[in-house]
């Protein structure tokens, strides 16, 4: 039986990679699958891993139809074994109900990776129709850390390094650390949940414990 997977973790988790790894082995055991992505950090149409890989992809737009262009090339002769959807909390409810429906009714695997939440805590269209539809929801094993060394649970979206809770949902972006004297860079740091609670990123906390202390006497 065809399954509808989901993958999730914080940014930096290794989904990406564990992605071109499924599609890797997958395509080694002579299986045909296609890769989607969408906004990419590398670029268009492309699934690239913080560990160098990056592969060729068909990038989702939000009018692109899985269920018509998978149908259309059933129907002129192609072989699809699976899906492997990276970047899948960008794609629209909608395009997640074609991706069950393509694995209920045309036997076809579908693996999704995402990020399950934006840099609000609130969850991405597709995720949330991904974790509703899902046959499985996998939380991956490798735990990125907050700065404190929690495992981090949360993607926070800074501005020279400070966190911001206001601004576009889809703005892509890396988790690096920006270079202190370029203008405003948007950029993501992943937190534990209480120090995304309190909007304390590491180069706040790190500035909180450079301030000099108060003096003994008022
Ligand atoms: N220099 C490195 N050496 C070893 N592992 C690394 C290195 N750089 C990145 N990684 C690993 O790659 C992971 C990020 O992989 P990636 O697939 O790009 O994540 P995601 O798609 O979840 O954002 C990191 O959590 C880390 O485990
Ligand atoms: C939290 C959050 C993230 N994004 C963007 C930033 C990156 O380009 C991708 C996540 O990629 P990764 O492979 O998981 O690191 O999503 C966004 O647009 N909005 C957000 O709120």
């Amino acid at each position: 039986m065809a399954e509808l997977t989901f993958w999730t973790g914080t940014m930096d988790a290794g989904k990406s990679t564990l992605a071109l790894q499924t599609n890797h082995n997958h395509a080694a055991r002579g299986r045909v699958g296609r890769l989607y992505t969408s906004h990419d950090r590398a670029g268009v149409a492309t699934v690239s891993s913080r560990l160098g890989l990056t592969a060729e992809a068909h990038e989702v737009t939000p009018d692109f139809d899985f269920w018509r262009t998978t149908v259309d090339a059933l129907t002129q002769g192609a072989r699809i074994d699976y899906f492997v959807c990276d970047e899948a909390q960008f794609y629209t409810r909608d395009q997640i109900d074609q991706l069950a429906k393509i694995v209920d009714e045309l036997q076809i695997d579908v693996f999704c990776f995402g990020i399950l939440t934006d840099f609000r805590t609130k969850l991405f269209e597709g995720s949330a129709r991904l974790v509703e539809l899902a046959d499985r929801t996998e939380v991956l094993q490798v735990e990125a850390l907050c700065w404190c060394g929690k495992r981090a649970t949360h993607n926070a979206r800074t501005e020279d390094g400070a966190m911001v809770t206001e601004g576009e949902v889809i703005v892509v972006g890396d988790v690096d650390v920006p270079p202190v004297d370029e203008p405003t860079v948007v950029s993501y740091e992943v937190l534990c949940r209480q120090h995304h609670r309190r909007g304390l990123t590491a180069a706040r906390a790190r500035a909180v414990s450079l301030a000099p202390d108060p003096l003994p006497f008022g």
